[in-house]
């Protein structure tokens, strides 16, 4: 064992944090380690002990003193108020110029108080998105930590060091102060959800109207995975899609189609209403696991209706065209991730680099896929791009795409299959595109019971209507 103090900590050693403690370790960090319960701590040195330098610590108490000053801990414990909990017992135990990191999946808000309050005693705080799960957490993760760039010059090198490395790069870079790291990962978790529920709805379409098997779909995402398409999420999806029961029942259909969610994509969602950015594919995203999990309502719908008959009808286009719509529906909603950064960014006074967030994304993350080398190079090409469909590559992507994806919307609405993140993808692309929205008519109606004014596009100005008068226009 090194001799003297551990050079960082980490407490909360649950599936994460147990992992980046390993990660660490192995990397040849001293690392003290503590958990609330005790046995998670032991049970890590235990099976994990040999990997590297570790230090158990019983109390919060034993893990600040078994650091190095000025001290770096960790924490990755649930988020909400068992972080406060943490935060609170620590702030009392350090010293000023220690450093709390918080690399649980914090609302960016809690981040930017948390830093205000540790700030006020000396304690430098930096919120950390971390991605990648169990497997990355250990093998190296996408980190995005926020706070002051001074904060960074001191972590960063270690986070540096245990990221995953893509074509020689760290995925982990200096994202922006106070919360900016913790606004950035909940943005991938919204990407995250709108991509999962894009899949889950090319499976549905290639069983429903395809009639193929669990295996013949894992075998098509298998071969996605080598093209366009290729992800981390294509990747599982195929795994989980082969992976049978003990009897040969393929997994994914006993599991209950009811999915869960701990609250990222829900924020992503809130936040996006409170900017204003139409981040339609990661709401449809959010609202469909919602759906699903409204299980009564669904039986009590479905006696009542029936349920939709979809003759399995296969051709031989529909799983290139589904390939296509798939892409082109991602495009979307990566563009509306990054739109929202962008307007974070703004908003806040952050700077984000949104080349380098599909930089740091590239690998170790749950959304690292190959296009997130095209979105760098659209962003570092311009950073200012009004969207990323505009970006010369994205535009071929997308009109190539189009026909395929109209083919299979049309087929799923005629199918009853429902497709809410294709469709609402295609909606936004079209509503991009339109010359005329009916937004128009919207006004008039808003002006008409409201007196909300509405602006003319041959004149300056806010105009009125005189509804229930003579209808002669005033100039408000
Ligand atoms: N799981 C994942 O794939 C990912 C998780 N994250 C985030 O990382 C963090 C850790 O996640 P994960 O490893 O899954 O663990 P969990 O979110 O399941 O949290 C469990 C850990 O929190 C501790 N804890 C709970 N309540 C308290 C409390 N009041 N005081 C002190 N400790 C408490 C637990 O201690 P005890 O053992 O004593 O109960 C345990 O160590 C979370 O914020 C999560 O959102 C981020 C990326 C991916
Ligand atoms: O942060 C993550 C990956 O990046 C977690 O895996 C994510 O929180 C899972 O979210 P949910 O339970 O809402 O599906």
């Amino acid at each position: 064992m090194t001799e003297g103090k551990a050079r960082i900590a980490v407490t909360g050693l649950a599936t994460m944090g147990s992992n980046l403690a390993r990660n660490l370790a192995r990397h040849g960090f001293k690392v003290a380690v503590h958990n609330r319960t005790p046995a998670k701590m032991k049970a890590l040195l235990d099976e994990h002990g040999h990997e590297g330098d570790f230090v158990g610590a019983e109390t919060l108490q034993e893990l600040v003193d078994s650091l190095q000053t000025p001290r770096q801990i960790i924490i990755m414990v649930k988020a909400g108020g068992p972080t406060d909990a943490v935060i609170d017992e620590l702030s009392g135990l350090l010293e000023p110029g220690d450093m709390v990191i918080d690399g649980g999946n914090a609302h960016f808000n809690d981040t930017r108080r948390r830093e205000a309050a540790l700030k006020e005693k000396g304690l430098l705080f930096v919120g950390a998105g971390i991605s990648g799960g169990e497997e990355g957490a250990l093998n190296g993760p996408s980190i995005m930590p926020g706070g002051p760039a001074e904060s960074y010059k001191h972590v960063g090198p270690v986070f540096e060091e245990i990221a995953a490395k893509v074509d020689g790069q760290p995925c982990c870079v200096h994202v922006g102060p106070d919360g900016a790291g913790h606004f950035v990962k909940m943005v991938h978790n919204g990407i995250e959800y709108a991509d999962m529920q894009l899949i889950a709805e090319a499976y549905d379409l290639l069983s429903r109207i395809g009639g193929q098997t669990p295996a013949e779909i894992s075998e098509v995402f298998t071969r996605w995975n080598s093209g366009d398409l290729e992800s981390y999420l294509v990747e599982i999806t195929a795994e989980v899609l082969k992976h049978v029961d003990a009897d040969g029942t393929p997994l994914v259909q006993v599991i209950e189609d009811a999915a869960e969610q701990k609250g990222t994509g829900r924020w992503t969602v809130q936040e996006a209403l409170e900017l204003g950015v139409p981040v339609t594919g990661i709401a449809e995203a959010v609202f469909a696991r919602s759906l699903s999990g409204h299980t009564d309502q669904r039986k009590a719908v479905r006696e009542a209706f029936g349920a939709s008959e979809v003759v399995a009808k296969p051709d031989a286009e529909l799983v290139e065209d589904v390939r296509q719509a798939l892409y082109a529906s991602k495009v979307v909603a990566y563009a509306q991730g990054f739109d929202m950064m962008r307007e974070a960014s703004k908003n806040f006074g952050w700077n984000i680099d949104l080349g380098a967030m599909a930089t740091i994304w590239r690998g170790g993350c749950i959304i690292r896929a190959r296009f997130l080398n095209r979105i760098r190079e659209a962003y570092d090409a311009n950073p200012d791009l009004a969207s990323l469909l505009v970006d010369t590559y994205f535009r071929d992507a997308v009109q190539n795409a189009e026909a395929a994806w109209r083919r299979v919307v049309v087929r799923a609405v005629e199918s009853g299959v429902p497709t809410p993140g294709f469709v609402s993808a295609l909606a936004y692309y079209d509503g991009l595109r339109s010359e005329r929205l009916p937004a128009a008519l919207v006004q008039g109606q808003r002006d008409f019971f409201g007196a909300h004014t509405y602006r003319r596009i041959d004149r300056t100005g806010s105009f009125h209507t005189l509804w229930s008068g003579d209808r002669s226009e005033v100039e408000a």
